[in-house]
C-alpha cells in the first residue's frame, strides 16, 4: 500500500485567541496526501485555501491536531525547516526570486539551496546548457534571457522561473498558491501547461490554489472544494472527469 507523503489529521487554527473575535479558521480537516498526487483546490475566498497552505508550509502552527510528513509528526516544524522538503509558489511575481540577480544565478541558487553564497556562484558557466533545456520547457523564451536580471523579466517568465526554481531539487510536495492568477489568460495558459507537463514528466506531489475552474478541473487527479474551513468535495476519477464549471459552481452556493 501506497504510504502518505503527508497528513493532516483534525486540525484546527484560531485566531485571535481570548478576544471577542476569536475565529476557528480550520475546522477538525483531515487530508491524506499520496506521492504524486496532483492536488487542484478551489473555494470562495475566505474559505481557508490559504491557511491550509499555511498550515502545511509551517508559517502557521495548528492550534489542535497533528500535521505528518511521511509519518513523522511536523506540527511544531518551523517554516525554515520544511524547506529541506516543500516549496511554495506565490501569486505575486514579485516574491520567490531575488530581482538583481539574473536568471541563471538564481536557478543556481535554487540548486545549491544551503550552500554559502560565496561558493554557489562558482562555475556557474558550467550550468548554462542545463539551465537552458529547463527554461525552454517554459515555453515562454526564458532561455534566451538567462543572463537577464530577473526584475527586467515579464510576469510569466518570472513565474515560470519561481516555479522551476521551487522543483529544482525535487522537493516532496509543492505548494502552487495561485501562480497563476496574475497573469492574463494567454500567458496563464502557458504557464499551465508548462507546470503540468513538469508535474507529470518528474513524478510530483503538488497542491495548487485556484479561482479557475477550468484550470481546477483539467488539471490534476484529485480536486478539493473547500468551505467555512472544511472539506466540503474531494472529488477524484471519473467523478472528476466528468465535472464541469457549472457543476462545481454549484458547490459554492
Ligand atoms: N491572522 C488572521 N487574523 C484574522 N483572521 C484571519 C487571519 N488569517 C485569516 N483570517 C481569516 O480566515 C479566513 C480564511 O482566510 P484564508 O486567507 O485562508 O482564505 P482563502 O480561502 O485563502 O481566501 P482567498 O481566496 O481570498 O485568498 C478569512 O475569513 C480571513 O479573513
Amino acid at each position: 500500500m501506497t504510504k502518505p507523503i503527508l497528513e493532516l489529521k483534525n486540525v484546527s487554527t484560531i485566531v485571535n485567541k481570548g478576544t471577542a473575535s476569536e475565529t476557528t479558521i480550520l475546522k477538525n480537516l483531515n487530508l491524506t496526501i499520496n506521492p504524486g498526487d496532483f492536488i487542484t483546490i478551489v473555494g470562495t475566498n475566505g474559505a481557508g485555501k490559504s491557511t491550509l497552505f499555511n498550515v502545511i508550509g509551517g508559517t502557521l502552527i495548528a492550534d489542535q491536531g497533528q500535521v505528518l510528513h511521511n509519518g513523522q509528526d511536523i506540527t511544531h516544524q518551523n517554516e525554515v525547516t520544511r524547506t529541506s522538503f516543500l516549496s511554495r509558489v506565490f501569486q505575486d511575481p514579485k516574491l520567490g526570486t531575488a530581482p538583481r540577480m539574473t536568471v541563471a544565478e538564481n536557478l543556481l541558487l535554487a540548486k545549491r539551496r544551503g550552500q554559502s553564497r560565496r561558493l554557489v556562484f562558482r562555475r556557474l558557466k558550467q550550468h548554462f546548457s542545463e539551465f537552458k533545456i529547463l527554461a525552454a520547457s517554459m515555453n515562454n523564451g526564458l532561455e534566451d534571457r538567462l543572463n537577464t536580471a530577473t526584475g527586467a523579466l515579464s510576469g510569466g517568465q518570472r513565474q515560470a522561473l519561481s516555479f522551476l526554481m521551487a522543483t529544482l531539487k525535487r522537493p516532496d510536495i509543492i505548494l502552487l498558491d495561485e501562480h497563476t492568477a496574475a497573469l492574463d489568460p494567454h500567458t496563464s495558459e502557458t504557464l499551465m501547461q508548462a507546470t503540468n507537463q513538469r508535474i507529470q514528466e518528474d513524478h510530483l506531489t503538488a497542491l495548487m490554489i485556484t479561482h479557475h475552474m477550468e484550470d481546477a478541473i483539467k488539471y490534476g487527479n484529485r480536486l478539493l472544494v473547500l468551505k467555512a474551513g472544511r472539506i466540503l468535495a474531494d472529488i477524484t476519477g471519473k467523478e472528476k472527469a466528468q465535472l464541469t464549471p457549472e457543476k462545481l459552481t454549484a458547490y459554492f452556493e
